[in-house]
């Protein structure tokens, strides 16, 4: 029986009759294939992508799993729809916080009709694509047992200036991060989360090392998703800290030339995060040492 994703945070979002993407229990996300080209082009992208003997198995996880389409029910009541069949990254997550970020100052390739490049720079220009290199397209922050998350809607985010962006990407790891924007983020998960050897940095980078390289594919307005369990780190279990990489529908080939477009972006969020880690001025003081340096011990330790 497929239903409706509980942490889908961006993109076309199934109910209300709507057309949108559904999961089953045995951890598959079932995308509608997109009219206008973009169905058939992420499908072309998956299926390259999957029979592509030079992407290296430590790249490779950084995308969904890729199970082929298959015709399911669609959420819009309109029968039996070709949908892509993917790897659900939300499966066995119980409380995930999660943000989806829109990498690059520009979303629309070079092949694009005219209409839609003109469409796409607007909104480049009017949202934080164009001064960062990346815009938040959507996200949920884990607040608490009584508070449930914090999923504000989309339009109130996608303009904010570098220093309220930064603002979203401490709250994102703090255990106080309530919908008051006025709260000051103590950033107790940042080190756990941001930090490590295994945590969002060191994964941005090495997906950032692949961009340096990679002139296979070029990624127009594909997002990487950032997520973690802030139950788990605030009890002292791994937080499940993972980057994915997702929406293929404007990916082309890249035909010897580096995507420079995703690669600037994703250098300036990996600028974002690192000074999170490297200068706490944004964060509080009270909560922040102590609770890094318990959290930091009961991960290395390795009690999950
Ligand atoms: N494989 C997946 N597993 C779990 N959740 C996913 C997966 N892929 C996407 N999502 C969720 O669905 C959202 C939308 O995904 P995606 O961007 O692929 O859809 P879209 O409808 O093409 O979006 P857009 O309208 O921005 O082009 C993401 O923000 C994420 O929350
Ligand atoms: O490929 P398309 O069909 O052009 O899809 C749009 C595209 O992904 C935009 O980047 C997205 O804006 P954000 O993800 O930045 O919100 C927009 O959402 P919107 O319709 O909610 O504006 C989508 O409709």
């Amino acid at each position: 029986m497929l239903k409706v994703p509980n942490h889908q945070v961006a993109g076309h979002q199934a109910g209300d009759g709507k057309l949108g993407p559904l999961v089953d229990d045995s951890g598959r996300f079932y995308k509608p294939l997109q009219g206008n080209k973009r169905g058939s082009n992420e499908l072309a992208f998956y299926t390259s992508f999957s029979s592509n003997t030079r992407i290296p198995d430590h790249i490779r996880r950084f995308f969904p799993n890729f199970y082929g389409t298959q015709l399911v029910e669609a959420s819009d009541g309109s029968g039996l729809q070709p949908h892509l069949v993917l790897q659900d990254l939300n499966f066995r997550r119980v409380k995930p916080s999660i943000m989806d970020i829109k990498i690059g100052s520009r979303t629309w390739a070079p092949q694009a009709s005219e209409d839609y490049i003109h469409k796409c720079l607007k909104k480049d220009r009017e949202t934080s694509s164009l001064p960062l290199g990346f815009r938040l397209s959507g996200f949920q922050i884990y607040q608490n047992r009584e508070l449930g998350f914090w999923k504000p809607e989309r339009t109130s985010f996608q303009s904010l200036p570098a220093d309220e962006v930064k603002l979203l990407l401490r709250k994102l790891v703090s255990s106080n991060a309530y919908a008051n924007l006025d709260s000051k983020p103590d950033c107790s998960f940042a080190s756990i989360v941001y930090g490590g050897s295994t945590g969002i940095l060191s994964q941005l980078l090495e997906l950032k090392a692949w961009f340096e390289d990679q002139t296979i594919y070029h990624f127009y307005s594909s997002s990487v998703l950032i997520m973690y369990e802030k139950e788990f780190a605030s009890n002292g279990k791994s937080p499940r800290a993972e980057i994915k990489l997702i929406d293929f529908a404007h990916v082309y080939e890249g035909q010897g030339v580096i995507d420079h477009n995703f690669l600037g972006g994703l250098c300036s969020l990996i600028k974002f995060i690192s000074e999170i880690l490297t200068i706490p001025d944004g964060c509080t003081t009270e909560a922040s040492s102590k609770d890094i340096e318990k959290n930091q011990i009961y991960f290395e330790n390795g009690t999950t």
